[in-house]
C-alpha cells in the first residue's frame, strides 16, 4: 500500500464516517418523497379517469335524450301527418296539440315546441307556440319533401334560425292528398336549448358545463351555471389518440373561469355530439383529500428522519470526539509511564476456578518496572505477578491490590519493605483499580525518606523548644530577596497577638498584620542590616484582631550563615502589659484616692452642718471649716484628744455617748448651748466608722446640726394647724381642743359654758348665682360680723363649709348667751357688700349650755346641732336654744 494512500486513507476515513449518516437520511427523505410523490401521481391518474368516466356517463345521458326527443319529434309528425291525411286536410295544429291529444301522447305539450303547416307551395298554412316563417318554399328540405312520393321524415341540421342568433333544429314531413300528391309539409322547430337547460335531469353540480355541438352546422349550445349560450366558433378536441374508450374532450376556449373534465358522446345521427363538462375540484376532492393525507404523512416521516439523523450525528460527532480524546489520553499515558521514574505495571486479575483472585498477570510494564523485577520487559508481559515473586504476597501487598479492585477506592501509601537478607527500603506505593485489574505505580523512596525523618526529628526538637519558651519568639528573614518576612512564630506569639502562624508566616509585617502594627519597624530592621547587634527595643502596643491591645519588649538578635552574612533577625518578646497594667492601676488609683480625699474635704467644708472624725484613741483626726469654726472658736485641734479640747467638766457629760460609739451605736442627743445671751439648740450624732475588715469600730464621725429655727418652726406649725385657713378663725381640731379645754374649766369650777352652732341659710344658690369666690367673700365676711357681735373671750371657730360654732365660758346665765343668738341672728340680716354684688342672707342657731358633768364635746355639739336643725325647721333666720 503506497504511502499516499494511506495518508489519503486516514484522511478520508473520519470525513466517510461523519458524512455517511446524512447522505443515507438524505436518500432515506428522496425515496420516501419519490415513492409518495409516485402514489400521489397514479391516483391522480385513477380519480381523473373515473372524473372522465363520470362525465361521459352524463354527456351520455344528455346524448340519449336529444335523441329521444328528436326521435319522438319525428314520431308527432308522423301522427300528425295521419290525421291530417285522414281529415282531408282538415286537422288543426291546435287540435292536434291539445292537452292529452294526440300530441301529448308522443311529446309532452308543456314543451310548447312550435310547429306549422305549409301547403303545397310552400305557403303558412297553419301554425302553433311561436310565429313561424310565412313561406318554406325556399328551406332546403321543402323542395326534397315536394318531390318526394314517400312519406319522409327530414331532421335538418342544426342552423341558425331565420329570426335570430338562435340556432334550431327542423324536424319536417311530408302531407299528401288523398291521390298522393303533394299537400304540404308539416314542421317541429327545436330549440337545443331544450336539451341542454335543465340540470336536474342529468344530476349534476350546478358549474358543470352542459353544452350540445352540432359538427355539421359548426354550432353549439350550453349551459353554464344560470346562463344559456350559444357559439358557432366552440369546438371539442379529442384528449389522446382516437379511439380511446374513454372520450375525454377539451374545449378549444375557455368556456369560463371553472376549470373542468369534459368528456363527450355522439348522437350517432344528426352529427350532434353531447358535451359533459364536471368541474375538476369535484371530481378530484377525495383524491386532492387523499393527496393531502399522502403530504401529511409524508412530511412528519420527513421530520422524523431529519430529527433522528440530526441526534444520531450528535451523538456519534460526541462518540468520535470522545474516542479521539481516548486516544491521545492513551498515547500520552503511554509515553508518561515509560518515560516515567516511577515503576509502573498494569495487573490483570487471574480469578481461580470460584471466582476469587488468586494471583495478578503482568498486562504491561515500564522498563523501571521490568529493572526492578530483573527481567526484560518481553519476558514479564503474561507472567504471573505473585507467583514470580512469591515473598511480596508476605507485605501485603497482594491484599492491597484485591481491596482496591473490589472496592473500587485507589489506594496510596507508603510503607518500608524488609525482605530477609535485603537492607529495609521505603516504598511509595499507588494502587488504581482498573477494568479487571489494578494499575500499580512503585517509587523507592529510602533516601528521601531517611531525611525526612532525621529532619523531622531535629525540627521537632527546635519546634517544641520554641514552642515551649514562654516568651514570643520570631524570625525574621535578613536576606534580601525576602526581607522581613517572618519565617518562625512559636506559641507564646500567638497566644498574646492572636495571631496564627498560618496568618503570619510568610509575610512581611504590614501585609501579616492588617491593623497596622509591626513588631520591629522596617526601620529598626534596616537598622539591623547596616550595624547587626542585639538591640533592646522600647516596649511597644500591639492590636490583636480581637481589638485588645499588648504592650511587648523586644529585644532583636542577629543570626548570621556559615560565611557570616546576616541571615536572619531573631526576636524576643516579653508580654509587659500586665505589668503596665498594674503599674497604671497603682498610680490611678493614688491619685483617684488624693482626687476623693480633696472633694470630701470640699463638700465637707461646703456643709453648714460642724463635722469631725475622732480616731479610737479619741483624738481628731479631721474636721470641717464649720466646726473649726463655730465649736473650737478657730483653733485646729487635728491630733489634739477630744479631752483636752473640750476640758473636763464637759468631757464628763458627752463621754457615756463617746463610749456607745465607739462601741458600735449610733448615737443622737440634743444639747441647749446658752452661752451666747441666747438659746441655741444642737442635734448632735455621733456615726462609727468600720476598719478594713467591716467590723472593728475604728473612730466614729461627729455631726452638730443646729436645729434651734427647726424647733421654731415646729412650734408655728402646730399653732398654724389649728386655724381655718379661709377666715383666720379657729378649725375643727381647734375648736375641739378649745371645747374639751372649756368643759374640763367647766367642771372643775362647776362654771357655766354654752356652745352655739350656726349654719348660714341659703348660702348654696349664693355660690350658685355669683360664683365660688363670691361664695368665700361672703364666709369671710359673714366671719368677720360673727367676731365683732361677741365678746374677745369667746373663741369662734369655723368648723367646714358655712357652719361655725362659739364656744363662751364663764356666763351668769343662759339668757345671755340667748341675747348674743339673738344679736347674731339680727346682725346677719343686713345685706353683705361684696365687691360689685350684694347678698342677703340669715342664719339659723342652735345654743347648747354645759356647766360640768360627764358629757363629751361631740355630744354637747350634737345637742347644738339638734337645735340648730330645730331653728331650721322652724323657718330659718332664727335660734333656738336648750332650756
Ligand atoms: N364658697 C364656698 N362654698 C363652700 C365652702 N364650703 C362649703 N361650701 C358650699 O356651701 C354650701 C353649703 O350648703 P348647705 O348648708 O348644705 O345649704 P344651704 O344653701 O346653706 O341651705 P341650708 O343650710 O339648708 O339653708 C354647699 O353648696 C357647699 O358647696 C367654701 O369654703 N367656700
Amino acid at each position: 500500500m503506497s504511502t499516499s494512500f494511506r495518508l489519503f486513507r486516514r484522511w478520508a476515513a473520519p470525513r466517510l464516517g461523519a458524512s455517511l449518516l446524512p447522505v443515507f437520511a438524505i436518500l432515506l427523505l428522496a425515496g420516501m418523497w419519490g415513492a409518495m410523490l409516485y402514489q400521489v401521481e397514479l391516483e391522480r391518474q385513477v380519480a381523473h379517469s373515473k372524473a372522465v368516466g363520470q362525465s361521459q356517463a352524463q354527456a351520455r345521458a344528455l346524448s340519449d335524450y336529444v335523441g329521444n326527443i328528436l326521435r319522438q319529434a319525428g314520431h308527432a309528425t308522423h301522427v300528425f301527418k295521419l290525421s291530417y291525411e285522414q281529415t282531408g286536410g282538415a286537422y288543426p295544429l291546435a287540435e292536434f296539440a291539445t292537452r292529452g291529444g294526440l300530441l301529448d301522447s308522443v311529446l309532452p305539450v308543456k314543451l310548447a315546441i312550435p310547429m306549422a303547416v305549409y301547403d303545397a307551395s310552400g305557403k303558412l298554412a297553419d301554425s302553433l307556440n311561436a310565429p313561424m316563417p310565412t313561406s318554406a318554399a325556399s328551406t332546403p328540405y321543402f323542395p326534397i319533401l315536394a318531390r318526394s312520393a314517400r312519406d319522409v321524415n327530414i331532421v335538418t341540421s342544426a342552423r341558425t334560425s331565420p329570426h335570430g342568433s338562435a340556432w334550431q333544429i327542423q324536424v319536417a314531413r311530408r302531407l299528401s292528398r288523398p291521390d298522393g300528391s303533394f299537400a304540404g309539409v308539416v314542421v317541429m322547430v327545436i330549440e337545443p336549448s331544450l336539451f341542454v337547460d335543465d340540470y336536474d335531469r342529468l344530476d349534476i353540480d350546478e358549474r358543470s358545463a352542459v353544452v350540445l355541438v352540432s359538427r355539421a352546422a359548426g354550432l353549439s349550445a350550453g349551459r353554464l351555471g344560470e346562463s344559456l349560450f350559444t357559439s358557432d366558433t366552440l369546438e371539442f378536441n379529442p384528449v389522446g389518440p382516437r379511439g380511446r374508450r374513454l372520450a375525454e374532450v377539451i374545449p378549444d376556449e375557455t368556456l369560463d373561469e371553472v376549470p373542468r373534465i369534459y368528456a363527450a358522446s355522439e348522437l350517432g345521427r344528426d352529427a350532434l355530439v353531447a358535451v359533459v363538462g364536471i368541474p375538476r375540484d369535484v371530481a378530484l376532492a377525495s383524491f386532492e383529500r387523499q393527496r393531502l393525507v399522502y403530504l401529511a404523512i409524508a412530511l412528519a416521516g420527513g421530520a422524523l428522519i431529519i430529527g433522528v439523523s440530526v441526534m444520531l450525528m450528535k451523538q456519534s460527532a460526541r462518540l468520535r470526539a470522545s474516542m479521539c480524546a481516548a486516544r491521545e489520553a492513551q498515547a500520552m499515558l503511554r509515553g508518561a509511564v515509560h518515560g516515567s521514574l516511577d515503576a509502573f505495571m498494569l495487573l490483570r486479575a487471574a480469578r481461580g476456578e470460584d471466582g476469587q483472585v488468586v494471583d495478578f498477570s503482568i498486562a504491561d510494564i515500564n522498563e523501571i518496572g521490568a529493572a526492578i523485577l530483573k527481567r526484560p520487559r518481553e519476558q514479564l508481559i503474561g507472567e504471573k505477578a505473585f507467583a514470580l515473586l512469591p515473598r511480596l504476597a508476605k507485605t501485603g501487598l497482594f491484599d492491597n491490590y484485591v481491596k482496591a479492585l473490589e472496592t473500587g477506592q485507589s489506594h496510596s501509601e507508603e510503607f518500608e519493605i524488609r525482605l530477609d537478607g535485603e537492607a529495609p527500603i521505603w516504598i511509595h506505593h499507588q494502587v488504581v483499580p482498573i477494568e479487571g485489574g489494578v494499575a500499580v505505580t512503585s517509587r523507592d523512596i529510602t533516601e528521601r525518606k531517611r531525611e525526612e525523618i532525621e529532619i523531622r526529628s531535629s525540627r521537632n526538637f527546635l519546634q517544641s523548644l520554641i514552642n515551649n519558651l514562654p516568651l514570643l519568639i520570631y524570625v525574621k528573614s535578613a536576606r534580601l530577596d525576602n526581607f522581613g518576612q517572618i519565617l518562625i512564630w512559636n506559641q507564646a506569639a500567638e497566644t498574646v497577638t492572636g495571631y496564627r502562624p498560618d496568618q503570619v508566616i510568610g509575610k512581611r509585617d504590614a501585609e501579616a498584620f492588617p491593623s497596622g502594627f509591626g513588631l520591629t519597624t522596617p526601620a529598626e530592621d534596616l537598622a539591623m542590616l547596616d550595624t547587626p547587634m542585639v538591640v533592646d527595643l522600647p516596649e511597644k502596643p500591639v492590636s490583636r484582631p480581637d481589638g485588645t491591645v499588648r504592650y511587648l519588649h523586644t529585644m532583636s538578635v542577629p543570626l548570621f550563615d556559615a560565611d557570616g552574612h546576616l541571615e536572619y533577625i531573631l526576636c524576643i518578646a516579653e508580654d509587659v502589659t500586665r505589668r503596665r497594667e498594674q503599674d497604671q492601676n497603682l498610680r490611678e488609683a493614688l491619685a483617684a484616692h488624693r482626687e476623693s480625699e480633696a472633694r470630701l474635704r470640699t463638700i465637707a467644708d461646703a456643709l453648714p452642718a460642724m463635722i469631725a472624725y475622732i480616731d479610737a484613741s479619741e483624738t481628731y483626726r479631721f474636721h470641717n471649716a464649720a466646726f473649726l469654726r463655730d465649736f473650737l472658736g478657730g483653733r485646729d485641734m487635728v491630733g489634739a484628744t477630744v479631752r483636752a479640747t473640750i476640758g473636763e467638766q464637759r468631757y464628763r457629760v458627752l463621754e457615756p455617748y463617746i463610749r456607745r460609739a465607739l462601741v458600735g451605736e449610733t448615737v443622737v442627743f440634743e444639747e441647749v448651748d446658752e452661752s451666747g445671751g441666747r438659746d441655741i439648740a444642737y442635734q448632735i450624732t455621733y456615726i462609727p466608722q468600720t476598719g478594713a475588715d467591716g467590723h472593728t469600730i475604728v473612730g466614729f464621725h461627729v455631726m452638730r446640726q443646729d436645729i434651734t429655727s427647726h424647733k421654731r418652726e415646729k412650734k408655728q406649725l402646730m399653732m398654724l394647724s389649728q386655724i381655718d385657713a379661709l377666715t383666720g378663725l379657729t378649725n375643727r381640731a381647734g375648736f375641739f381642743q378649745k371645747l374639751d379645754a372649756a368643759m374640763q374649766n367647766s367642771t372643775a369650777k362647776g362654771a357655766l359654758m354654752a356652745v352655739m352652732y350656726m349654719d348660714i341659710d341659703h348660702f348654696k344658690p349664693v355660690n350658685d348665682t355669683y360664683g365660688h369666690n363670691t361664695g368665700d367673700a361672703l364666709l369671710k365676711a359673714f366671719s368677720g360680723r360673727l367676731t365683732h357681735t361677741v365678746r374677745a373671750s369667746d373663741t369662734v371657730a369655723r368648723l367646714g363649709g358655712d357652719e361655725f360654732t362659739i364656744v363662751m365660758e364663764n356666763l351668769s346665765r343662759n339668757e345671755d348667751a340667748s341675747a348674743i343668738a339673738a344679736k347674731i341672728v339680727s346682725a346677719m340680716q343686713k345685706p353683705f357688700k361684696l365687691g360689685e354684688v350684694s347678698v342677703s342672707v340669715s342664719t339659723s342657731i342652735g345654743l347648747a349650755f354645759f356647766q360640768g358633768g360627764l358629757l363629751e364635746p361631740e355630744e354637747l355639739l350634737k345637742q347644738a346641732d339638734m337645735l340648730l336643725y330645730q331653728a331650721k325647721q322652724a323657718g330659718r333666720n332664727t335660734f333656738r336654744a336648750a332650756i
